[in-house]
C-alpha cells in the first residue's frame, strides 16, 4: 500500500509501504493513484512529497507479477503521467534505493531530492525487461542520451552523487532525507512546473547522433551474448531520440511485451530468485539457516598465495576483513606479496573512481608471514595450496594445533574429500570446504561444502563470509568434485569423445558459444591449463606411471575413456602457458586462440591409430550430447541431496562457469525443454554409446518423466529420502 499523510504546513506525504522493498503492487500502485487524487482535490495541499518505509524508496515493479495472469494493463505508466501532470508540485525524496519502476516514479516527480548513500538504477535489463513506464522516454531527455544508454543498457546502480552530477537529481543530503524533500517542496510552491515535466523537454541533440548511435549499438550486441533485452533497451532510448513523447511510450510499451512474453525474461526473473532462494540454506539432516546464527569474522588467514590465494587475499581486503598471508617460505612469500599488491592497487584504482578507498598498507589489515603461529588468534583460516590430500592433510593437522579453539578451518578445493581432509584436525566440525573461482576476487560464486561433520555454524559462517565477500554462496554436500566440477566432467568427457569421432574443438566450441556460453570446452580447457586434469588424472591412476600394464588405450574401468587430453601434455602442449593446447597462440602466454593445423593432423593420425571412422558431426548432436550429459549428472547430484534443489545447480552454472544467465541455468533450461526429450536423447545417446555411464539417464530424471513432467519447483517432492547419501 501507500500511506497518505500531511506533512509540515501545505505538503502532503504519500509513503510507498510494501515490505522489504517497497516493490510496487497492484496495492501499492492503486494506494499511489488514490494519494495522488487526494492531494490534488484538497484545496490546503499545496505541494507532494512521495517517499517510501524503512529507508527505502522502491526497488520497482513486483518481479513476482510478471509472472501473474493480471501483468497487462497495470496502470504504472498512465500513474507516472499522472503525476507529471499534477499542478502541484511533486518531489521524490529518494532514500535507499530508487530501482525500476521506482526511479520511473522518481522521473515522473518534477523534483528529485537524494540521500547521499542512496542508490539509483534501471535493472530491468538484468532481468530481461526494459524499463517499461515511460523510463526510456524520460531519462534522456534529463540526462541525454549517452549517460542514459549507458544506465538502461547495463542495467548498473549509480550512486547519488553521481546521479547529481548527471542532473538525475537536484539535491543530495546528508540530513534526513524525508524532511529535506519537505522542506525543499515548501520552497518550490508556486514556481512554474512546465520545465519540470521531463515529457514536455526535447531529447539533447548530439552533433552526431546517429554515428553516435550505430557505435553504441555495436557494443551493446556485443556485450549481450544472445541476451535480447539490451539491444531492445537500445532500441526504445533510440526511438526517443527520433519520436514524440507519446509515440515513443508507445514504442516502448511494444518492445517491452515483446521481452515480457520471451523465454528470456522468465529465465532471468528465475535466476534472480534462484540467486535469493539458495541463501536459504538447508541441510539433508534439518539444519537450516533459520536456526543457526553465524560468527562474526574479526580476522582471517589465507594459506598459499599461488593463482587462488592472490585472489582470495584481495577479496579479503576489500570486504574490510584484516588478513594474514602465509606461504611456506620468504622466497613464495615474496612472490605473492608482490602479485597481491599489484590486483589491490588496480582494484584501489577502480575503487577510486567511484569515490570509495580501499587501505591495504596497514600491517593490521594486510600481513605478510611464513610463520604458522601468527595465525594463533585468527577467526577462519583459508587454507589455498596445491591440489594434494596429504599435503592439505599436513597443513590441517597444524592448524588444528596453533588456531585457537573457535577458528575455522576451510579448504579451498575443486574437488578433494572434504572429511579426509577434516581428519586431520581435532575438530573436523569446524572444517568446510569454501571453493573459489578464479579469478577469486572477481568471480562471484563460492561453492560451501559441508562434511559429514561440519557443524551448522560453521555453514551458517562460511555463507556470511560469501555476503561480506559480495560473492553468491551455495551450500552443496561432499562428493567429488562437488556440484560444478561433477556436472562438468561428463560435459568436458563428450566434448572431447566428439574430437575423437570426428569434430574439431573449434566447432564444438562454436556450438557452445552460439548456445551463450562465454567460453567452449576447449578455449576454456586451455586458459585454465591441461597440466590441472593431467595431473589430477594421474593421481587418480588413470594416466601415467601408475597406469597398470596393458590397460586398453581408451578404457578405464571397463569405460570408454579418451587418452587425447594425455598425449597432449605429454605433448608439452598444456594451453595458452606453454602457446599450444587444443588450439595455437600467438606465443606463450598468449590468448587468442587459432585452430592448428598441427592438431587436425594429430586427429587424424589418432584416429588412423585407433580405426576410429571419422564421421560427421552436426550442431545439434554436439549440443546436445555435451549439455544433456551435464542435466543428467545434475539429476543425480539432485537424488543423492548433494544439493537441495535445482535453484542450486543453477545458480551455480550462471555464477562460476559461464552457463548463459537468460537461459536460467542448466535445470531451468532442462525445464524449459521438457524432461521427456531429454530422456528419450539421452536414451538414443546411450545406445549408441553404452560404455559411455554419462550418457546412461539419471533414475531421477527416468522418475520425474513416469511422475509427468513435473514443473521444476515440484522436483524434489519426488525424491526419494533413501537416495540420499549424507
Ligand atoms: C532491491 C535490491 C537491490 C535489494 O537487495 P538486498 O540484497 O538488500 O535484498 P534482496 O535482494 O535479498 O531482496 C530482499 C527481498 O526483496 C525481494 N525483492 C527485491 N526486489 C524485488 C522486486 N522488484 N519485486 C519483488 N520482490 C523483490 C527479494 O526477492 C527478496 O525477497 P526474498 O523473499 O526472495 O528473500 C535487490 O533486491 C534488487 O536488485 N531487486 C530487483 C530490482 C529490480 O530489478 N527492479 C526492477 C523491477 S522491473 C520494473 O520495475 C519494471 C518497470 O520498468 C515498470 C514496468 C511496467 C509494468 C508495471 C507492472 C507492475 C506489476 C505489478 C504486478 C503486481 C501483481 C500483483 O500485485 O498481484
Amino acid at each position: 500500500m501507500a500511506q497518505y499523510a500531511r506533512g509540515a504546513a501545505a505538503v502532503a506525504v504519500i509513503r510507498l509501504h510494501n515490505p522489504p522493498v517497497n516493490a510496487l503492487s497492484l496495492t501499492v500502485l492503486q494506494a499511489l493513484e488514490d494519494g495522488l487524487k487526494r492531494a490534488d482535490a484538497d484545496p490546503s495541499v499545496k505541494a507532494v512529497m512521495i517517499c517510501g518505509e524503512n529507508g527505502k524508496f522502491s526497488a520497482g515493479a513486483d518481479i513476482r507479477g510478471f509472472s501473474s495472469p493480471k501483468r497487462h494493463g497495470v496502470p504504472l505508466g498512465p500513474i507516472i503521467s499522472l503525476i507529471e501532470r499534477s499542478e502541484k508540485p511533486v518531489v521524490a525524496a529518494i532514500e535507499g534505493i530508487a530501482l525500476g519502476g521506482g526511479l520511473e516514479v522518481a522521473l515522473g516527480c518534477h523534483y528529485r531530492i537524494a540521500h547521499v548513500k542512496a542508490h539509483m538504477g534501471f535493472p530491468e535489463v538484468t532481468i530481461g525487461l526494459l524499463p517499461g513506464a515511460e523510463g526510456t522516454q524520460r531519462l534522456p531527455r534529463l540526462i541525454g542520451v549517452p549517460a542514459a544508454l549507458d544506465i538502461i543498457t547495463t542495467g548498473r546502480h549509480i550512486p547519488a552523487t553521481e546521479a547529481l552530477k548527471l542532473g538525475l537529481v537536484d539535491e543530495v543530503v546528508e540530513e534526513n532525507t524525508v524532511e529535506a524533500a519537505i522542506r525543499f517542496a515548501n520552497k518550490v510552491i508556486g514556481q512554474p512546473l512546465g520545465p519540470r515535466r521531463l515529457s514536455l523537454k526535447p531529447v539533447p541533440k548530439l552533433p552526431n547522433m546517429e554515428a553516435f548511435l550505430s557505435e553504441a549499438l555495436v557494443k551493446v550486441k556485443k556485450q549481450a551474448h544472445g541476451c535480447l533485452a539490451p539491444e531492445l533497451c537500445f532500441q526504445a532510448v533510440k526511438a526517443a531520440t527520433e519520436q514524440p513523447f507519446a509515440d515513443g511510450v508507445r514504442k516502448e510499451r511494444e518492445l517491452f511485451n515483446i521481452l515480457l512474453t520471451s523465454g528470456q525474461a522468465q529465465a532471468l526473473q528465475y535466476a534472480f530468485f534462484a540467486e535469493r532462494e539458495v541463501q536459504k540454506w538447508t541441510t539433508p539432516n534439518g539444519a537450516s539457516w533459520k536456526s543457526t546464527s553465524p560468527q562474526p569474522i574479526r580476522k582471517a588467514a589465507v594459506i598459499g598465495l599461488g593463482t587462488m590465494g592472490r585472489g582470495i587475499v584481495t577479496s579479503l581486503v576489500k570486504a574490510n576483513i584484516p588478513v594474514v598471508a602465509l606461504e611456506q617460505n620468504v622466497e613464495y612469500l615474496n612472490m605473492g606479496r608482490k602479485a597481491v599488491m599489484l590486483l589491490l592497487e588496480r582494484e584501489a584504482m577502480k575503487m577510486e573512481q567511484g569515490a570509495q578507498t580501499l587501505d591495504f598498507h596497514n600491517p593490521a589489515r594486510l600481513q605478510f608471514t611464513v610463520d604458522f603461529d601468527v595465525l594463533h588468534d585468527v577467526d577462519l583460516v583459508i587454507e589455498a595450496v596445491f591440489e594434494n590430500m596429504a599435503l592439505k592433510k599436513e597443513i590441517f593437522h597444524k592448524l588444528s594445533r596453533i588456531c585457537k579453539p573457535g577458528a575455522f578451518l576451510c579448504t579451498n578445493t575443486s574437488a578433494l574429500n572434504i572429511d579426509e581432509i577434516a581428519s586431520a584436525t581435532s575438530r573436523p566440525h569446524q572444517v568446510i570446504g569454501t571453493h573459489f573461482f578464479s579469478p577469486a576476487h572477481v568471480m562471484r560464486l563460492l561453492e560451501i561444502i559441508y562434511g559429514h561433520h561440519t557443524s551448522p555454524t560453521a555453514i551458517a559462517t562460511a555463507v556470511q563470509l560469501a555476503k561480506a565477500l559480495k560473492k553468491v554462496g551455495v551450500v552443496v554436500g561432499n562428493c567429488f568434485g562437488f556440484v560444478g566440477n561433477r556436472m562438468m566432467f561428463p560435459y568436458v568427457q563428450q566434448a572431447v569423445f566428439l574430437v575423437e569421432e570426428g569434430s574439431r574443438p573449434e566447432a564444438v566450441d562454436q556450438v557452445l558459444e552460439d548456445f551463450g556460453f562465454k567460453i567452449g570446452p576447449f578455449r576454456m580447457s586451455d586458459l585454465a591449463g591441461l597440466d590441472v586434469g593431467w595431473r589430477s588424472r594421474k593421481g587418480q591412476g588413470l594416466t601415467g606411471a601408475s597406469l597398470p600394464p596393458g590397460t586398453p588405450a581408451r578404457q578405464r574401468h571397463g569405460h570408454r575413456y579418451s587418452p587425447l587430453p594425455d598425449l597432449l601434455c605429454e605433448n608439452s602442449r598444456f594451453g595458452q602457458k606453454t602457446g599450444k593446447g587444443w588450439y595455437q597462440y600467438e606465443k606463450a602466454g598468449g590468448r587468442t586462440a587459432k585452430p592448428d593445423p598441427w592438431l587436425h593432423n594429430f586427429l587424424a593420425q589418432y584416429r588412423d591409430t585407433h580405426h576410429i571412422k571419422t564421421r560427421f558431426i552436426d550442431q545439434e548432436e554436439i549440443l546436445e550430447r555435451c549439455l544433456f550429459s551435464l542435466i543428467n549428472e545434475g539429476f543425480d547430484i539432485l537424488a543423492e541431496g548433494i544439493a537441495a534443489g535445482p535453484e542450486h545447480l543453477d545458480v551455480i552454472y550462471i555464477n562460476g562457469y559461464g552457463w548463459p544467465k537468460h537461459r536460467g541455468g542448466p535445470m531451468f533450461y532442462a525445464s524449459t525443454i521438457g524432461l521427456p526429450r531429454i530422456l528419450a536423447k539421452l536414451q538414443k545417446y546411450s545406445e549408441a554409446h553404452p560404455d559411455v555411464p554419462g550418457l546412461q539417464p539419471s533414475a531421477f530424471l527416468k522418475k520425474l518423466v513416469a511422475m509427468g513432467n513435473p514443473p521444476l519447483k515440484e522436483w524434489m517432492s519426488y525424491q526419494s529420502r533413501q537416495s540420499n547419501k549424507l
